[in-house]
Formats: structure tokens, C-alpha cells, sequence
């Protein structure tokens, strides 16, 4: 993916805690403020390069989109660490653009996800049963559906393109499909976002693309054909795919993403016990697949960050 990028150095992203997940799935999903700094320093210094942030309510461990509840750990994150921060602005499925936008817009990061089109979200727990989920790691989706959609319009990128844009802040193209890539291809078009693109494509989320090799072999075939040397690829696997889908992306030079917010598990029904230990897992990957961990800065040389 993109000549450019330097040989042979695999750029690893880190979602430390995201939206989805409930504090009853894993005593490990770091909610408050202190977890969440403890948990990004370690995954940072275990090799990640770019640490893609949620906040949450300390008590209940719901989304919590506030400035504020950012600015309850971010000072310390970037004391501990020369990682670059990726701000969400996916927020949860149920925030409106506006409130799902503050944070990067006030803290004005290196980087902020933006999600490219809007897909249903086979999602349960969200709601009302965060006292009751029990993971049946035999059939990972059976109980996963509810009638959710992610929204984001084209109005609802373009604002928060607007938003963002005159801050520096680069984007994490979220894409869940193959439609999305197109999506980002017509933003590209409008010149409304400047290359390097970082493609993050997702896999595995009930609403977008599979987990299949082929799913991913589409999705890198089709951002080769639209995007030529103007991209960074980089992939998530959710839940049980994540770390065959980091190896699949590594092999062909790709970019990594780990982190609890995609994914609770450290192999099969084990439940990871910090970000870190998934960050170690993709670092072995790569280094076994005689390739190397890039730094933040090189990762920022190579996603051309404003530092
Ligand atoms: C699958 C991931 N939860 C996608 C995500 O990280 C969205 C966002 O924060 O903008
Ligand atoms: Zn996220």
C-alpha cells in the first residue's frame, strides 16, 4: 500500500477502549480516566504508534463524548507518551454528528477517526443489558443483532470534515465496506481530503464486510485501484479475526490496528488482560514476519502528521 511508505516498517494502532464493549464482558476493558491513561502509556510503549481514544463514564462505563471527560486523561497520555493521539468522532451509534465532533474539534489532534458511510450495527447490549451479557465464543453473533444504524451521511462527513480540517487533523478513514472506499474516492474527487489517506479497513461488524481472506484481499485490491500510492492501509479485525487479520494485512505490508475496543480476546476464549498484551501479539506478527514496529515518528513521516 503506498510506495512511499518506508519498507518494511508496520505502523500499530491501538483502540484502548472504544464505545461498544460493557464493563460485564471484561474486567479488564479499561472505563476510568486512570485506566484509560495507564492502559494507552502501556500499549505505547509496547509498541504502538498512534492510540485511538473514547472516553466513558467512570461509574456506569457509558460513552461519554464530553471534552471534559477527554481532558481527564489526555494531559497525562501525552505526558507519558511521543504516541500520536487519534480522537474518535464515532463517539457511540446513538450521538449526533455535533456532539460526536467536540472533542476533536477542541482538542484538535494529530489524528480523529472519521467513519465513511452509515451501516446497521448488529449490536445488543448497549441499552439495557449491560448487567447481563455472557459471551457464547461458539457462536460469536447469534445474539448480536439489534435494529441500529450508524448513521453518517455525506452531510455528516462533510461536516465533520469542515470541522476538523483547518486544525491540522488528519483522518482514520473508517471503512466497514467496500462501498465506503468509494465514498472516501468521491471526497478525494471534491478535493475535500488530502493524501496520504489512512484507510483503516474494518472487518468482522455485523452490518459490514467479513472476516474471509478474500474480504480482505477485495478491500486492499480495491483501495490499490482507487487510491494508487496516495494511501496507507491499515486494518481492524473485530473480535475473534483480529489477529488473523493483522497477520493477513502484515504479509502483504500493511498496518495494524489491536485494542479492547475491537476485540476482548487474546487467543481463543482467552480474554486479554491489557491492550498491551494484544499490542505484543501484533509486535510478534510483525517481527516474525521479519518486519519491523514503526515508531510514532516514523509513523507520523509516513501518515505525513503535523506532530
Ligand atoms: C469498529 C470501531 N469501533 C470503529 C471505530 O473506532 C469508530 C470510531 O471510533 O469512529
Ligand atoms: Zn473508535
Amino acid at each position: 500500500p503506498g510506495a512511499m511508505q518506508t519498507r518494511g516498517k508496520i505502523i500499530i494502532t491501538c483502540a484502548v477502549t472504544g464505545a461498544i464493549h460493557t464493563p460485564t464482558m471484561s474486567p479488564y476493558l479499561p472505563i476510568t480516566p486512570d485506566q484509560i491513561a495507564t492502559e494507552a502509556i502501556a500499549a505505547a510503549e509496547a509498541g504502538a504508534a498512534i492510540l485511538h481514544l473514547h472516553a466513558r463514564d467512570p461509574e456506569t462505563g457509558k460513552p461519554d463524548q464530553t471534552p471534559a471527560a477527554f481532558a481527564r486523561f489526555l494531559p497525562r497520555i501525552k505526558q507519558g507518551t511521543n504516541a500520536a493521539i487519534n480522537i474518535t468522532t464515532g463517539g457511540s451509534p446513538y450521538m449526533k454528528v455535533e456532539e460526536r465532533v467536540r472533542p476533536a474539534a477542541e482538542f484538535k489532534p494529530e489524528v480523529a477517526s472519521l467513519n465513511m458511510g452509515s451501516i446497521n450495527f448488529g449490536l445488543y447490549h448497549l441499552v439495557d443489558k449491560y448487567e447481563t451479557f455472557k459471551f457464547d465464543w461458539e457462536r460469536p453473533h447469534l445474539e448480536a443483532t439489534r435494529d441500529l444504524v450508524f448513521r453518517n451521511s455525506f452531510k455528516d462527513v462533510e461536516y465533520i470534515l469542515a470541522t476538523c480540517y483547518d486544525n491540522g487533523t488528519r483522518f482514520e478513514f473508517e471503512c466497514y465496506d467496500i462501498a465506503h472506499l468509494y465514498n472516501l474516492s468521491h471526497f478525494a474527487d471534491r478535493g475535500l481530503v488530502k493524501p496520504p489517506f489512512l484507510v483503516q479497513s474494518v472487518f468482522g461488524l455485523l452490518g459490514g464486510i467479513g472476516t474471509h481472506p478474500e474480504d480482505v484481499a477485495h478491500m486492499k485490491r480495491t483501495a490499490d485501484r482507487l487510491f494508487g500510492d496516495q494511501f496507507r492501509w491499515s486494518v481492524l479485525g473485530a473480535g475473534a479475526s483480529q489477529l488473523r487479520i493483522a497477520a493477513q494485512s502484515a504479509a502483504l505490508g500493511g498496518n495494524i490496528r489491536v485494542g479492547l475496543e475491537d476485540s476482548l480476546w487474546a487467543g481463543k476464549g482467552k480474554l486479554a488482560k491489557s491492550n498491551a498484551e494484544q499490542v505484543v501479539l501484533a509486535r510478534k506478527i510483525i517481527e516474525g514476519l521479519g518486519m519491523e514496529v514503526a515508531t510514532p515518528d516514523e509513523a507520523r513521516e509516513i501518515l505525513s502528521l503535523k506532530g
